[in-house]
This record gives structure tokens, sequence and C-alpha cells, in this order.
């Protein structure tokens, strides 16, 4: 990392949030070769370098400025924050795009077997959690009088294990809990991955290399939100298809060689169309119709 003119990137180096975020860099052209062991990777075709990290540390690289940009889950950056301003450290940092991916929630769980009746159940209880400044937020706000046990792994297992009472921890599909005997009590955060620059001035150079990969990043984004979609339509049913596909105010309407009464319609949609609508397309006398992943794209 010796050369500061090259952008430097955190990523996380295992874990929910790696494949992700390297996938979007690649998305976007910066070509990487990332080998297993290494704690930096320099790109071949940009002057920018990864540096590849546990999760924990990023929000910190981020806010020393070590690093220009981070990708990181809310939570974590968030926790990292309060940490950082209770021990007078620097905690800014600009936040310049929210990600599709990385999607979760700090909750508050329970044993099974507990009557629980709302937060006031937890008054006076031990919960044990990786995200004790969001958590002791949490109960200030609350007027909950708990405390917090500060675990680094294997939240879920401290009310069987005695330590605790509850936990708050990473939900997702609830699969965890549900494995271990707890129930979801409370949502105290919701997440998703951010990407994150330092917040001190950047050289020129830099800020435009930032500013011409961003709107990269938001063109693969939208690519993945949409489809392309084609289909044969019946000429006289061209208003009422129209207003099946979303998105299409302005379609490709094209004639069939040899076929007077059908055409071809082409429509990037927003989103993608549901079985629902196609068989309402077939019903209304369409057919081959097609929906296709959209790789990249720039308005
Ligand atoms: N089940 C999940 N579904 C989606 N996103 C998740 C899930 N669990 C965690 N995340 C997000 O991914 C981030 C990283 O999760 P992961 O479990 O890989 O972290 P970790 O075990 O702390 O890894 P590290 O070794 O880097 O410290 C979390 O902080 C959160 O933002
Ligand atoms: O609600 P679920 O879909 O079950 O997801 C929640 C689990 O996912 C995360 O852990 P991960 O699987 O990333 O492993 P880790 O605990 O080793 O970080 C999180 O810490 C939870 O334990
Ligand atoms: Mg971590």
């Amino acid at each position: 990392m010796s050369d500061s003119k090259r952008l430097r990137i955190a990523v996380q180096k295992k874990g929910r949030l790696s494949d992700d975020s390297i996938s979007l860099l690649k998305a976007i052209g910066i070509k990487l070769q990332i080998r297993d062991r290494l704690l930096i990777a320099h790109s071949t075709n940009q002057p920018i370098d990864l540096l590849l990290v546990r999760d924990d540390d990023i929000p910190g690289l981020v806010m020393d400025g070590v690093v220009d940009l981070g990708f990181i889950g809310q939570n974590e950056l968030e926790e990292k924050m309060l940490e950082r301003q209770a021990s007078g450290k620097p905690a800014d940092y600009i936040e310049l795009r929210r990600l599709d991916y990385g999607g979760c929630r700090l909750s508050l769980a329970v044993p099974n077997e507990m009557d629980y009746q709302g937060i006031q159940s937890l008054q006076g209880k031990k919960v044990a959690t990786t995200y004790p400044y969001l958590l002791e937020r949490f109960f200030k706000q609350e007027n909950i009088n708990a405390s917090t046990v500060m675990l680094t792994g294997s939240v879920e297992v401290a009310p069987r294990a005695g330590v605790a009472d509850a936990i708050c921890d990473l939900v997702s599909t609830g699969a965890t809990l549900e494995a271990n005997g707890l129930q979801e009590a409370d949502e105290i955060f919701v997440s998703r991955a951010v990407l994150i620059q330092r917040a001190d001035k950047l050289s020129e150079e830099k800020q435009a290399l930032i500013s011409k990969l961003l709107p990269r990043m938001d063109g693969v984004t939208q690519a993945k939100e949409s489809k392309y979609i084609m289909l044969h339509a019946p000429k006289s049913y061209l208003e009422q298809v129209k207003s099946l596909l979303p998105g299409s105010e302005n379609p490709t309407v094209l004639p069939l060689a040899g076929n007077d009464d059908i055409v071809a319609i082409h429509v990037v949609s927003p989103e993608t169309l549901f079985w629902e609508t196609m068989e309402k397309l077939k019903a209304l006398g369409c057919s081959s119709i097609l929906v296709m992943p959209i790789e990249k794209m720039m308005k």
C-alpha cells in the first residue's frame, strides 16, 4: 500500500458481504486478481487497491482515513460509529450508496419458553450481543434497565449456556434462531450493505475516479433490477398488452414479416414479469414471451 495515489477500498475478506462486494467491483469494470492468503489485491486496469479485512475493521479504516472507500453493513458501521464517538475517536464518513445486498435486521430474541409480553419483559434481564452500543441505545430509548453481555460469536447459544436470558443478533431468514429454540421478539435496527467514503478531502484524481465509478455502479444495480421483455402480440390488443407490461409507456413495436395482425413488442421493464402477468398476456393472444436479464445499462 505504498502508492497513496491509488484508490484504496476495504472489503470483507470472507463472509456474507465478500462475494457481492467483489462481484460489484468486477461488474463496474475493475479487473482484480484476488489471491487467497493475501491482504491486498491490486487492480490490473485501474489505480485501485483492495484491502481484504474482517468487516469489524472496515468502519475504523475509513474513519481513520487509512482507506478511501469501504463496503460495510450498516449494523457494523453504526455500532463502530457509536463506539468511536464514546471514546472520542474520529467517527465521520460519507455514505455514497446503499446497496442491494447484505439485507438483515438486528433483533432481540428470547427462548421459546419465555413468556414475552413486550420489551418490558426484558427489565432487569441479561442480554448477550455483538452489538452492545446499538443495544444500549435501544434500551435507553425504551427506558429498559437491562445489562448487556458482549460476545463476539455463538451469541445464539448464550441463553442455553446460562450466560444470558435473551440475545440481540442479526436475523435474515430466522433459521438460526429457530435452530436454537429462540423466537424473535423485537427488531431494533434494519440494515443492508453500504459503500462509504472517508470524510476528509481526497485528491482530485481519486475523486474523479469515484465519480466515474458511481454511475457504473448505479447502472449495474438498475440492470439487475430490470428485464428485457420481447413478445408477439395481436395488433388489436396493443393497448391492453401495454397496460399489462410494467414500464412500457413507449415500447418498441415492430412489424412481423408476412403477418399484418401481429406485432413484436420489445420493452425494458424496471421489474421482472411475474407468471400471473405472463398468463394474462397469453390469454390476450400473445405468444413467444421472452424475459431476459440485462447485463449493463446506461440511461
Ligand atoms: N443472514 C444474513 N443475511 C444477510 N446479511 C447478513 C446476514 N448476516 C449478516 N449479514 C450482513 O453481513 C455482514 C457480515 O456478516 P458475517 O456473518 O460475514 O460477519 P462476521 O462473522 O462478523 O465476519 P468477519 O469475520 O469479517 O468479522 C453483517 O455485519 C451484516 O451486515
Ligand atoms: O436468520 P438467518 O438467515 O439464520 O441468518 C442469521 C445468521 O446469519 C449470520 O451469521 P452467518 O451465517 O453469516 O455466520 P457467522 O455467525 O459465522 O457470522 C448472523 O450472525 C446470524 O447468525
Ligand atoms: Mg465481523
